[in-house]
């Protein structure tokens, strides 16, 4: 997959540009409803001997459109995006800046410059898919700004539990700690990722060493607390615990959570390695104990739950 880092207005050259199919939108987390969008375009791209591409932004808008400048979390940030957009078999990746140039381009400048002016001969998006200043236009309009230069489809509403399947409706879940439903939204586990950095040296004392993630800050991470986690350190897969918290026994005063991880069956120095966390099962909350004596009694009590849970569900 090639990669393109566009701003309005792109410099690329139309005459060096492949004939392409399109999926197009903001796609934080790749969940099932993007997917299906993403595979429609893979799949028309191969039934017309074309490139396929996904057309995505960012930063997000909001940090554009909204007054109180903010830093916004994602699902997938853009590494992950990438990652999993190979996997769907995009040969394209063009993101766009939004800035407040790009903010500020009619829905017909938009076409004009990123669709037809990027050789798009199909495009594929959601039906509130929403393009051009104040997402004016959108898949009604699409036709009209279109004017025979490329063709579209409109992917319907793709639900779950009779409800649309939303990176809004995923954020809920991990801010509730529901991740067995977010991934069942998501089509994968949620994944964090990110290098082992040295911690307080408390965890192979209390027996339970335990690989300090230092995560991209970039990334939304779910509600604190005990999960069931498999960890992919090159390329092997391991089951374990993670905790994601404060760490109140120790650490009254720790303001952002760290995410830690004890593998099981495994011993060995990982500091300055990159883990990948596949978030499974919410265990419970993070608590505080009296002392360590008490903590390790409930970790151990942890290892068992989990290691039951993969041992049903792998
Ligand atoms: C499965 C698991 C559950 C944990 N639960 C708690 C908890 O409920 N409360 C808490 O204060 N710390 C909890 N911890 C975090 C430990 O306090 C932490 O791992 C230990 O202090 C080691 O920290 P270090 O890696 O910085 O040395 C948990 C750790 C693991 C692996
Ligand atoms: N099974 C394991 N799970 C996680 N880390 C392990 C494991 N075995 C060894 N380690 C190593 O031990 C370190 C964690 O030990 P710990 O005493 O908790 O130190 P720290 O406070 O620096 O995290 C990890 O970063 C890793 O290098």
């Amino acid at each position: 997959m090639r990669t393109f880092e566009l701003e309005y207005p792109h410099a690329l050259v139309f005459n060096e540009l492949p004939e392409t199919v399109t999926a197009i939108g903001f796609f934080d987390g790749i969940h099932c409803g993007h997917q299906r969008v993403i595979q429609t375009a893979v799949s028309e791209a191969k039934n017309r001997n074309m490139e396929s591409a996904v057309i995505t932004f960012f930063p997000h808008p909001s940090v554009v459109l909204k007054k109180d400048a903010q830093h916004v979390k994602y699902i997938t940030p853009l590494r992950e995006k990438k990652e999993i957009l190979k996997r769907l078999g995009v040969d394209r990746l063009y993101i766009i800046k939004f800035n407040k140039a790009l903010a500020s381009l009619s829905p017909q400048g938009f076409i004009d410059h990123f669709i037809k002016g990027l050789n798009i001969k199909h495009v594929v998006a959601g039906f509130d898919f929403s393009y051009g200043h104040k997402g004016k236009g959108n898949m009604e309009t699409i036709k009209e700004h279109a004017a025979d230069a490329f063709s579209y489809t409109t992917i319907s509403k793709v639900e779950l539990d009779n409800e649309k399947i939303s990176s809004t409706r995923i954020r809920e879940c991990l801010k509730k700690g529901q991740i067995e439903k977010a991934n069942e939204l998501l089509g994968r586990p949620l994944i964090v990722d990110g290098i082992v950095i040295k911690g307080e040296q408390r965890g192979k004392a209390l027996g339970y060493p335990t690989a300090n993630i230092d995560t991209n800050r970039d990334a939304l991470l779910p509600k604190t607390g005990v999960y069931a986690v498999k960890i992919i350190y090159k390329n092997e897969r391991y089951e374990g615990m993670a905790s994601l918290g404060v760490n109140p026994t120790f650490t009254p005063d720790l303001l952002e959570p760290v995410l830690e991880v004890n593998i099981f069956d495994y011993n060995n120095d990982l500091y300055g390695d990159e883990l990948l966390v596949e978030f499974h099962a919410f265990i419970r909350e993070e608590q505080k104990f009296a002392g360590a004596a008490q903590l390790i009694k409930k970790i151990a009590e942890d290892e068992v739950k989990i290691r039951n849970y993969f041992a049903k569900n792998c």
